[in-house]
């Protein structure tokens, strides 16, 4: 564990009203414990999952568009609006790491190609070629095996969506062999992923923030009923 506990600061919130403060689960949010190598944030679309991720990895110092501490590149609107309102609590602090955002994916790789027209040697982090040369899903397991090997903190936003289910099981054994050294945290809508053992599940449409099992998760329950009683859905969904 590195990271233990995430703290916002609230005798500094400018205003409460405002994005991202007036999010219900981020007004609620006193302080976070972080208790197992690998957290997941779930929650509805829009229940500030995101948000919170991306304030942690600006106060990492790793970009906030997606990238690690050396990695600076443009990308408008990549700013954290709720990174300076938090406080992280280390034991101990590493500043090793990667904030994976799914929808900047293809601004980073073509940063990697960038710094690759100065030493070739970048590509041997990212499966020996240029991102943009491998699939969606093939680029995002190139890098979770080659760049996400070293003990530090790895903050993935929806790494499922380039991932087929065959390769969302291989990521789970992954997510296995990295936090023997590295601590993961994870926002998701995959019940795939999420039914990694022994994680914790942070449930944000909960206010304040608590945690929720597997099985008491929509993802779970709402895909094992569809799957058991598919006609039965579609009927529904499907009436006039
Ligand atoms: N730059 C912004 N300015 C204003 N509102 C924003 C901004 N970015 C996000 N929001 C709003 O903040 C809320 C939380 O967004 P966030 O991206 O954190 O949700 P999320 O839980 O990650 O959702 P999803 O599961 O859809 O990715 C949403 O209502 C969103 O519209």
């Amino acid at each position: 564990m590195f990271l233990h506990e995430i703290t916002k600061l609230n005798e500094v919130i400018p205003n409460e009203r405002q994005y991202p403060f007036h999010i219900p689960a981020i007004r609620q949010l006193d302080r976070l414990r972080l208790e197992k190598r690998v957290t997941f944030f779930v929650g509805e679309n829009g229940s500030g999952k995101s948000t919170l991720l991306e304030a942690i990895a600006y106060q990492c110092g790793f970009h906030t568009g997606g990238g690690g501490r050396n990695n600076s590149y443009e990308l408008d609107a990549s700013e954290s609006h709720l990174g300076q309102f938090i406080r992280l609590s280390w034991k101990p602090k590493v500043s090793n790491g990667f904030f994976l955002r799914a929808e900047s994916f293809y601004q980073f790789a073509s940063h990697i190609d960038e710094l690759a027209k100065e030493d070739l040697r970048i590509y041997d982090y990212y499966g020996g070629k240029s991102l943009h040369h491998q699939s969606h899903g093939e680029s995002f397991l190139s890098l979770f095996k080659n760049r996400f090997g070293r003990p530090g903190l790895y903050l993935l936003d929806e790494p499922e969506a380039a991932l087929s289910p065959t390769r969302q099981l291989s990521f789970l054994s992954l997510i296995h062999e990295l936090q023997k050294s590295a601590q993961l945290i994870i926002a998701t809508h995959s019940p795939i992923l999420l039914g990694y053992p022994d994680a914790d599940i942070i449930h944000f449409d909960d206010q304040p923030l608590a945690r929720i099992r597997y099985e008491d998760t929509d993802h779970y329950q709402i895909t094992r009923r569809f799957l058991e009683n598919r006609q039965m859905f579609l009927r529904e969904l499907m009436a006039d």
